[in-house]
């Protein structure tokens, strides 16, 4: 991987107009800035990247390294978002509110695109854990992000779990002691658990190719998690969907290895490829990846 750490980084962007200290988010840009004249067809996509921390904890300076390797390789914007957080000190945030942040930050993404030089129409969705829980709830209820604006969720055109949990009554039958962060965020009545889960959200709408991603060294969320929400999926009539369990790793080591960065742009290289056109950003983000036609 390039060691160039001269990314061009703006850092702390508030995506709501009374910003919460964590209501901000990281924006992380390719190394060769786009000059302003450049029509936006030519810009890159953007990656947006949701933490986890089981509802409780996760900043988005973990993940510095993430934002620097991925928009290097792939040539991309990669956006690293904070969200209100249940804690101690914070018990009234609950669900919805953290996925409610979240849609607020792809909504402030989405509408300042041109300012920092990437597509507002090519959003991938990348989420770590509860983040790809997170995800989940955004690409299954439609009503998160139709309440910005009708035309965002189309917008996303692709989405990545890793080591996702996306059941919460079968998390909390695998793992009882997890009910000590999942009451604080959602309660305990298990209706409740089950109608947010996106394991159980069923949807008409269109979505977007999706690439789950799950450790066999995750030692605190279990593949059936991923291997359930996969056949979900495909049963709701997504039409690209894949399940990669060869990257390696403990359940908070795999989001820091480069490997998987490589993955997350070969995902990205090849949704752009098929419906962008051939493009500046698929040639170089396919050469920086050795992507098998050169
Ligand atoms: N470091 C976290 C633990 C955590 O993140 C976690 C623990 C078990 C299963 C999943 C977890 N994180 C998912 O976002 C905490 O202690 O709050």
């Amino acid at each position: 991987m390039s060691s160039d750490t001269t990314s061009n980084v703006h850092k702390d962007l508030s995506y709501v107009s009374s910003p919460n200290l964590l209501q901000k988010l990281d924006i992380y840009l390719p190394p060769h800035s786009i000059p302003a004249t450049t029509e936006t067809v030519y810009y890159p996509p953007v990656v947006v990247f949701i933490h986890g921390g089981a509802w409780r904890t996760g900043d988005k300076n973990q993940f510095i390294k993430l934002g620097q390797g991925l928009s290097h390789l792939g040539n991309c914007a990669v956006a690293i978002v904070n969200y209100r957080l249940t804690t101690k000190d914070t018990p009234e945030i609950k669900n919805p509110l953290h996925v409610q942040d979240v849609a607020s930050a792809i909504s402030w993404i989405s509408l300042n695109a041109k300012k920092y030089g990437y597509r507002d129409d090519r959003i991938y969705l990348v989420g770590n854990s509860v983040g790809a829980f997170i995800s989940g709830q955004l690409i299954l209820d439609p009503e998160y992000l139709n309440s910005h604006d009708p035309n965002l969720l189309a917008k996303v055109r692709g989405v990545i779990g890793i080591e996702g949990i996306y059941d919460l009554v079968n998390l909390l039958k695998s793992y009882p002691k997890y009910i000590e962060f999942v009451k604080p965020a959602f309660g305990a009545d298990e209706i409740i658990l089950k109608s947010v889960s996106p394991q159980y959200i069923n949807i008409n709408s269109k979505i977007p190719p999706y690439l789950i991603i799950h450790s066999l060294e995750d030692e605190l969320v279990g593949i059936d998690q991923s291997n359930n929400y996969f056949e979900h999926i495909k049963d709701s009539g997504a039409e690209i969907v894949e399940i990669e369990t060869s990257l390696k790793g403990k359940h908070e080591e795999i989001v820091q290895t480069d490997e998987l960065i490589q993955r997350i742009v070969e995902f990205i290289v090849i949704q752009e490829s098929k419906e962008a056109g051939w493009s500046q950003f698929v040639e170089s983000a396919m050469k920086a990846i050795n992507f098998p036609i050169f």
